[in-house]
């Protein structure tokens, strides 16, 4: 796919004395579906914060060849980057259709838009067959599941016609089903968009990463294809090392299960 990359060079975040990502260099080429994995505190959101203007940074991150440090949160998206957040942030009285709307119109004024609008935008409608809420237009978006609520916020990021979506954490809480329809949508919109994904599921991970990164302690600690990360020492070790401890117990078999 032609577009453009992510180049993340000597990518530093100190929070009071304290160094979150700590020099990572990052390359994410157009089309990519990159997984970013590592344990607690590693510094994935941080990354992500740095590169969409939300935490100051030192170093570099382009996108295509236009330096991200330094600009605005707005200014950033503007640029084609947006981003989801652990938890999903939709309107919940509006309607599916109304939520998509308005980030299709985002800097319009929702309410002149909502009055204004006949018929339904192609790109909406594209976005609704996307994500698979096209039989839902019509309902509140408070009284969507879980997963639901995920994919049309992904939807609001494909109206805004976003190029590189970071996704932090999109199937925590989702049920099996969920997570496979969420990671075939992340496989659809890759092939249009760059996508990269925060994720602690190593089985979604398996299934679904055309890459991965592995942060540990604010440093990149391995990358490559999911068979190299799975194979390497270092990893193994992260994450056994810390078996003990729930959340990253599930992330053990990283080292220890068959290629994807
Ligand atoms: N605003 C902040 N002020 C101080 N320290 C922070 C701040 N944000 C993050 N940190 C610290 O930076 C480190 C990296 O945090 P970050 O949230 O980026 O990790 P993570 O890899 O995303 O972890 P998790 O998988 O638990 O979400 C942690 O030690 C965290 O406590």
């Amino acid at each position: 796919m032609s577009g453009e990359g992510l180049t993340i060079r000597d990518l530093r975040v100190t929070f009071d004395g304290f160094t979150a990502v700590d020099g990572v260099d990052l390359d994410i080429h157009p089309g990519d579906l990159r997984f970013l994995i590592g344990p607690n505190g590693a510094g994935k959101t941080t990354l992500v914060d740095a590169v969409t203007g939300l935490v100051k940074a030192g170093g570099s991150a382009r996108f295509g060849d236009r330096e991200l440090l330094g600009r605005s949160v707005q200014s950033i998206a503007r640029m084609g980057i947006g981003r989801t957040f652990q938890t999903a942030t939709v309107f919940e009285e509006l309607t599916v259709l109304q939520n998509l709307d308005i980030a299709a119109g985002a800097g319009r004024g929702p309410w002149t838009m909502l009055r204004r609008r006949k018929g339904v935008p192609e790109p909406v409608e594209q976005a609704l067959e996307t994500i698979g809420l096209s039989a839902l237009r019509d309902r509140p978006a408070g009284v969507l599941a879980h997963g639901q609520k995920q994919w049309l916020e992904i939807g609001m990021l494909l109206v805004q016609d976003v190029r590189l979506l970071l996704l932090d954490e999109p199937v925590a809480g989702m049920s099996h089903d969920e997570r496979q329809a969420t990671g075939e949508l992340l496989q659809r919109i890759s092939k249009e968009r760059t996508v990269v994904v925060i994720e602690h599921d190593m089985d979604f991970m398996r299934s679904f990463a055309r890459s991965v990164s592995v942060l540990h302690a604010g440093r990149m600690l391995s990358q490559g294809t999911v068979h190299e990360v799975q194979a390497d020492a270092k990893v193994q070790e992260v994450y056994l090392g810390r078996a003990s401890e729930p959340e990253v117990a599930s992330s053990a078999p990283v080292a220890s299960t068959q290629e994807a």
